[in-house]
């Protein structure tokens, strides 16, 4: 297998033709893990990516799926409290988890407490742990390398200054290589407590899915010609690969500058 994978991109007319073809993608590799080793491990994000995951909780997706085996996680949280509009998991449980059969043991937030009390230093830290117990559980794989754990499927968001995850341009969150998951305390979007998987945890996964929709500003425009025409790695989201496929599913508007 190769260390890492070109970059694949579609671009859809519309959202609703993005999401049924996020619905296919997904359901076509949960069928695949699930027949191959009983557990599919996926990587959520936040923004507006569970919006478009709304095909997943429609026929025939809803009630083929092998829910229960499902293991969820985050690819980046806000450090706050799980009622807080702000939070990841809010979002997630709200509009999709909460809506399919996925046991409760199978979810793995960042740790309520220390989230709550926006220690973001111990939330990074307690949920590096959590992976590591997964993986003496063997319910992750480590990757080839033996560094890094293995997930599956990441659903991925770019945000229109290009960052993924809580990797921001600038910030030095991006070069770290020495953790699994490290935290920010100023990030430029609000809010500023943040914890995020680091960039070789994310390009370890061997099938990461990045969609950009929705966000019509030039900004967005911009970075997506930025990352496509010119690789620019000062954007994080230009850094993104996979063990097996990197796709990048694209609205047409946002992809007008390519
Ligand atoms: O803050 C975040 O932003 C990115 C992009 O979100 P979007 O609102 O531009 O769709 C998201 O992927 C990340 O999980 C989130 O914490």
């Amino acid at each position: 297998m190769a260390e890492t994978t070109q970059r694949k991109w579609h671009v859809f007319p519309s959202k609703d033709e993005l999401s049924v073809a996020m619905a296919k993608y997904t359901a076509h590799l949960s069928e695949k893990f699930c027949k191959e080793k009983g557990i599919f491990t996926v990587v959520l994000s936040g923004g507006g990516l569970i919006d478009w995951l709304c095909k997943l909780l429609e026929a025939p997706y809803k009630d083929s799926i092998e829910w229960s085996k499902w293991h969820v996680f985050w690819v980046d949280e806000r450090v706050c409290s799980y009622e807080d509009p702000d939070s990841n998991y809010k979002l997630a449980m709200d509009g999709f988890l909460s809506k399919v059969g996925i046991p409760n043991e199978n979810i793995h937030a960042i740790d309520k407490h220390y989230a709550a009390d926006g220690d973001a230093e111990h939330c990074a830290a307690l949920y590096e742990e959590c992976l590591r117990n997964l993986v003496k559980e063997k319910i992750l794989p480590l990757c080839p390398s033996g560094k890094y754990p293995q997930f599956d499927l990441q659903l991925l968001g770019m945000g229109p200054d290009g960052h993924m995850a809580s990797l921001f341009p600038g910030h030095p969150q991006i070069n770290v290589k020495d953790k699994w998951v490290t935290h920010i305390t100023d990030s430029p979007k609000l809010p500023p407590k943040r914890i995020t998987f680091t960039l070789p945890v994310i390009n370890s996964a061997l099938y990461n899915l990045m969609a950009v929709c929705d966000d019509h500003t030039e900004q967005c425009q911009r970075s997506i010609a930025e990352i496509f025409k010119h690789n620019n790695l000062a954007l994080p989201s230009a850094h993104l690969t996979a063990r097996v496929e990197t796709m990048w599913y694209l609205d047409k508007e946002v992809a007008s500058l390519l």
